[in-house]
């Protein structure tokens, strides 16, 4: 069905965030079955430097941009802007597709609060408003999280709406004190818990008003200064690696189980697309916290060169020992020729 601009011409901008695994990038992924939404333009924040959401979206959405290697909440917030009026001027022009909302997928360590302030700041031929601060909830995780990390409580202390998600993955009496606690920290937003059958995606992205500014009841203090960049997310490091030669499942899973049996309280998030010895087909396996779900097969590589692309959030830990115990486990025939070159290399100036 053909869609048609909203005739108010305003554009609502939708910040889903929540925290890291809790369910956003499945949350895109079921509000896009919606065909009331395809109308959508969609940015996404990843904290590495190699992003992995849009290939698990990118099916659903034509206007799909990408923001990698940095928080939107502190170091890039001016590339978010850029970015929003980049998507008008090039629908205006008709070199993408037009859009009557965009949603901004956070990282899963944002605070709300600036970038709705920095939203502020675009200058497009339409107007733009703050539709919904949408936060997933991880109903396995989430209480812990709420207890450890400062960044999950300001999601949750700014949000119009708390989504639980998983859970089906965790016990009735778990939920809804979740629920409880989520109510106690903000007791202005709606907190829902998604069912499969009683998720309306239309009634979740109707703009709730034109709020400009969140109230600023929470915010996270400014931790560090990393050059000219205000870095909020204290001990958090980040490690990628893409791989076009073919990895063997047997080495992977190994080198998995020896990180999460020294290192599991430090492992915040791991996601990985794989190009597998023996399968034609990407596989995909999450971790979230401590907790590493099962090896998937997840659609097709399409044009694109088979690549496997590997991302682990690390909290309190150099994220170095991840990069190197991968080349010794997954990739020993490149540890052993990097080691050699080491050696027998031309000392650099
Ligand atoms: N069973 C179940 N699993 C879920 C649900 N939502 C997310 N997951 C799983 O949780 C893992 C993380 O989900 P994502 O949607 O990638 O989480 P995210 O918040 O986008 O992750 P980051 O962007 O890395 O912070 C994946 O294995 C998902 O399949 C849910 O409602 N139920």
């Amino acid at each position: 069905m053909a869609q048609t601009q909203r005739p108010d011409a305003v554009t609502p901008v939708f910040l889903l965030t929540g925290f890291l695994g809790s369910g956003k990038t499945s949350l895109i992924r079921r509000l896009m079955e919606s065909p009331h939404l395809t109308d959508t333009a969609l940015v996404i924040n990843e904290f590495g430097e190699v992003g992995l959401d849009q290939l698990f979206v990118q099916s659903a959405v034509e206007n799909t941009l990408l923001l990698e290697n940095g928080c939107v909440c502190c170091s890039i917030r001016g590339d978010l802007v850029d970015t929003i009026t980049d998507l008008f001027a090039r629908a205006a022009n008709g070199e993408i597709p037009a859009f009557s909302r965009v949603i901004v997928e956070t990282t899963g360590l944002a605070d709300p609060q600036p970038i709705i302030a920095a939203l502020q700041t675009i200058r497009s031929s339409r107007p733009v408003v703050l539709g919904k601060v949408i936060v997933t909830v991880d109903g396995v995780l989430g209480a812990q999280q709420l207890g450890s990390a400062d960044e999950a409580v300001a999601q949750v202390v700014q949000a119009d709406v708390c989504l639980v998600t998983k859970a089906e993955l965790s016990n009735p009496n778990a939920i809804n004190a979740l629920v409880g606690e989520l109510h106690a920290l903000n007791p202005n937003a709606a907190v829902e818990v998604l069912r499969a059958g009683s998720f309306d995606p239309d009634l979740l992205l109707a703009p709730s008003g034109s709020r400009l500014a969140a109230p600023s009841t929470y915010r996270l203090a400014p931790r560090r200064v990393r050059g000219s960049q205000v870095v909020r997310h204290r001990s958090v490091e980040s490690w990628s690696e893409e791989i076009e030669e073919p990895i063997m499942w047997s080495r992977f899973r190994d080198w998995l189980d020896l990180l999460y049996s020294l290192r599991a309280s430090h492992l915040l998030r791991m996601k990985a697309v794989l190009n597998l010895v023996g399968h034609r087909i990407p596989h995909a396996i999450h971790g979230v916290g401590p907790l590493v779900g099962a090896l998937e097969p997840f659609g097709d590589w399409g044009d694109d060169t088979a690549t496997s692309r590997i991302v682990v959030i690390t909290k309190g830990m150099d994220a170095e020992i991840i990069r190197q115990s991968f080349r010794a486990l997954v990739l020993p025939g490149r540890a052993q020729s990097e080691r050699s070159a080491d050696h027998g290399g031309v000392g650099s100036s």
